[in-house]
């Protein structure tokens, strides 16, 4: 059903080739982890965990479900918790999160009348097409990365700047570059925006777009790919399953119908649409549930290695260890803090900001800071591994099963789970969701900081000020 909703005349190029994807060896693999995730709505063990019936009693994504209590919020963990625990936390950018971002500014839809009077009737349209065709959407903001320094965006041209050109009765026509889209190339849509704050003197670049992915013009250019082919997923067991393809869009007079734009020229109504509180709270929340399966599974490889090699009597490991399950404690305490500590937005219950923002900077740190302590817990041990497994049927078996086990672990289990770790942290997919979990939630300088520009700090005024008094 999924692979072959992406049948149509999407512009995806890949190694200098416009390919098809739905026949493509590099996406066989995330084609078909994606399609599994999609058919547990066909499973009746599975399609309460990580759906609702809509009015038509078809089962829908819980991402859709605008919650307005503790237990819808709770209903919507769960779905989450689904999808990141059957894919390890590894398939960053599943739909979850942009469904959860449009649902959010469902909800709050009302509010962007002053900006637009026809944005909520466009994006209630939109929003039910997603939720009962089962879109798979991705966000896509980042301008193309050609010269940070220009801050005043005069020659929008020359920086790359994604443009509405032209305007007609019954759409616009766009230009320019965006990066990065995660997931972009067996997306359905990409909802556009600009990441950046922008003025009124460039609010030609102040657009909310939903744009189809088989537009004619819009070109998806993939990096490498990181894939593994099945037989060889025995050594690249991430790679063969897990590579979420990022791609750099090119908009090459790309045309989109009114229907579909949002918001235009309207620098306020965009710089709304990123703050959105119910929006980002519901979608933020899907972040972190994310990070926390991920965390899980890297301190589960950590913890192995540690048990298979004999270093866990260590103190060093030991600690190092503890550290890692602090990081997932904290989390997931963040975690509950925020779903039982949530607020209501009119009727929207919502979790609350702080915790959840805390955790999302936090995953930026974490997950380098847990790669790195993999590193020094497992040390050689990942460059003592044989090209493949399939060394353990050579006729050097004996002695590879002589010089490849573990404390007490059999060569062949100890080589697995070294494969294992090697492509999560050594791998080229394994270098890109560390750079990953750094960035996708923009500059990680920007969202400290931000925490402290977001914070309500009064209270720390109060705290200091009966010292600072005259007696
Ligand atoms: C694997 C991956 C997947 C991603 N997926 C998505 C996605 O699906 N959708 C999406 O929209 N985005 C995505 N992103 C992009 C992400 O939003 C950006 O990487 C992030 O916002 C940082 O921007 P940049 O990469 O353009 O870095 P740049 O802004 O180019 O930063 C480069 C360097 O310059 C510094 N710098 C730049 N500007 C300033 C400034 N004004 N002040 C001080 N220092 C500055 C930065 O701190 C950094 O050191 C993804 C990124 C990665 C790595």
């Amino acid at each position: 059903m999924f692979i072959n909703s992406l049948k149509d005349n999407r512009t995806i190029w890949l190694n200098g080739e416009n390919i098809d994807i739905t026949t493509n060896e590099h996406f066989k693999g995330t084609l078909e982890t994606i399609s599994h995730l999609y058919k547990m709505f066909d499973d009746p063990n599975q399609q309460s965990k990580i759906g609702y019936l809509n009015d038509d009693k078809q089962w829908v994504h819980s991402a859709f479900l605008i919650p307005h209590s503790y237990d819808e919020l709770i209903k919507r963990k769960i779905a989450f918790e689904t999808w990141a625990r059957a894919t390890d936390g590894i398939m960053s950018r599943l739909p979850d999160y942009a469904r959860s971002r449009l649902t959010g500014w469902y909800a709050n839809r009302d509010s962007y009348c002053q900006y637009d009077s026809s944005f909520p009737e466009k994006l209630a349209a939109y929003y039910e097409q997603a939720r009962d065709e089962h879109r798979f959407i991705s966000i896509v903001q980042r301008d193309p990365q050609i010269n940070r320094s220009d801050r005043e965006k005069k020659n929008t041209d020359e920086l790359g700047l994604l443009t509405i050109t032209q305007k007609t009765k019954d759409g616009v026509y766009v230009n320019g570059a965006k990066m990065i889209g995660t997931a972009a190339p067996y997306s359905h849509d990409l909802i556009i925006y600009p990441l950046s704050k922008l003025e009124d003197k460039t609010k030609q670049l102040a657009h909310m777009l939903i744009v189809p992915t088989d537009s004619p013009g819009l070109h998806m250019v993939c990096r490498e790919s990181f894939a593994i082919s099945e037989k060889e997923s025995a050594d690249h067991p991430l790679s063969a399953k897990f590579d979420e393809m990022d791609a750099v869009l090119i908009f090459d007079d790309v045309f989109i119908p009114w229907e579909r734009v949002l918001l235009h020229d309207n620098p306020n109504g965009l710089a709304q649409i990123k703050a959105d509180p119910i929006s980002s709270g519901l979608a933020y929340h899907q972040a972190i549930i994310r990070l926390l399966a991920k965390l899980e599974f890297s301190t589960a490889i950590a913890n192995e290695i540690a048990e298979v090699i004999g270093a866990s009597d260590y103190l060093h490991v030991q600690e190092k260890l503890g550290e890692l399950i602090m990081q997932i404690e904290t989390i997931r305490a963040l975690i509950i803090a925020a779903e039982r500590e949530g607020r209501f937005n009119g009727k929207v219950y919502v979790p609350n900001f702080n915790y959840i923002q805390t955790a999302r900077t936090l995953g930026s740190k974490y997950y380098p800071r847990a790669l790195e302590i993999l590193q020094l817990i497992g040390a050689g041990g990942f460059i003592q591994l044989p090209s493949s497994i399939k060394d353990f049927s050579s006729p050097l078996k004996d002695l590879m099963n002589k010089y490849y086990k573990g404390k007490n672990t059999n060569a062949e289990k100890r080589t697995k789970l070294f494969k294992l770790a090697w492509d999560l942290i050594g791998s080229p997919l394994g270098s890109r969701h560390e750079l990953y979990e750094r960035f996708y939630a923009g500059d990680p300088m920007l969202h400290t900081a931000n925490q402290f520009h977001q914070y309500d700090k009064t209270k720390f005024k109060k705290i200091i000020s009966p010292y600072l008094e005259n007696n």
